[in-house]
């Protein structure tokens, strides 16, 4: 893994060290691997945006009750915009591939959560509402965070990203470097979070950060194999 673009503070690096192997695992996944060669089904594809739009609008929900949350007007203003930048940027990369692959806002709504869709969902909103404000923000921090790292190391890994790839666009956004800012500042409140909190809080919010790392994984597989529910 080459070394990030930002700061990594001492909490989010102990966030890290703990999820490492399973960090690791979604940069090995066959979706990952297949979407950075270009290869990928359109179907599986088309699959995992559509989840991942429902996905994205329960990210925005817990952005938004950590906004609620905080204490600053510059936090509480920052988690908004989280929310914001979930629904409006990455909202237009995704009405992108619903133009391209036949799906819109109807069959979005319509659709039934896979289970890992939704336990990542649930857990998220758990900890944005019953955990401390470390731990929901500890929960929310993977999102970001594993995407623009994959992101820039794929692009690394493909030295250009050519106009013709199929998924260009994807590639495109989550390695673009004006992420760069948004993770020192998301990083940067984890850490002052973890600061005024207690070592049983710290140690919450670590779990909370490893089992979104496990989600995210998760997530991929979800799409990879179709998941339906098995009754
Ligand atoms: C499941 C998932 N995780 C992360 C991201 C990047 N925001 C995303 N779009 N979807």
């Amino acid at each position: 893994m080459s070394a990030p673009a930002f700061e990594v503070p001492p909490f989010a690096k102990r966030c890290l060290e703990a999820a490492r192997a399973q960090w690791g695992a979604s940069f090995e996944h066959p979706f990952v691997l297949a979407l950075a060669e270009g290869t990928l089904d359109a179907e599986k594809f088309r699959f995992y945006q559509m989840q991942d739009a429902r996905y994205l609008e329960a990210f925005a929900d817990a952005a938004s009750l950590i906004s609620t949350r905080c204490v600053s007007p510059v936090d509480k203003l920052w988690f908004v915009d989280a929310a914001r930048m979930a629904l409006v940027v990455e909202g237009e990369l995704h009405a992108g591939y619903g133009e391209k692959l036949g799906y819109g806002p109807e069959e979005i709504a319509a659709m039934e959560l896979t289970p890992n869709n939704r336990a990542y969902q649930d857990h998220m909103i758990s900890a944005a509402t019953r955990g401390t404000l470390v731990e929901a923000v500890g929960a929310l921090t993977p999102c970001p965070w594993l995407y623009i790292a994959l992101g820039q190391h794929l692009l690394e890994r493909l030295g250009t990203i050519e106009d013709d790839h199929p998924y260009a666009d994807w590639l495109r956004m989550y390695s673009d470097p004006g992420f760069n800012e948004y993770m020192n500042e998301i990083l940067g409140r984890l850490q002052r979070f973890a600061d005024a909190a207690d070592e049983a809080a710290r140690e919450r919010a670590v779990q909370a950060f490893v089992t979104s790392v496990r989600y995210e994984w998760m997530f991929w597989q979800q799409a990879w194999e179709h998941q339906q529910w098995p009754v």
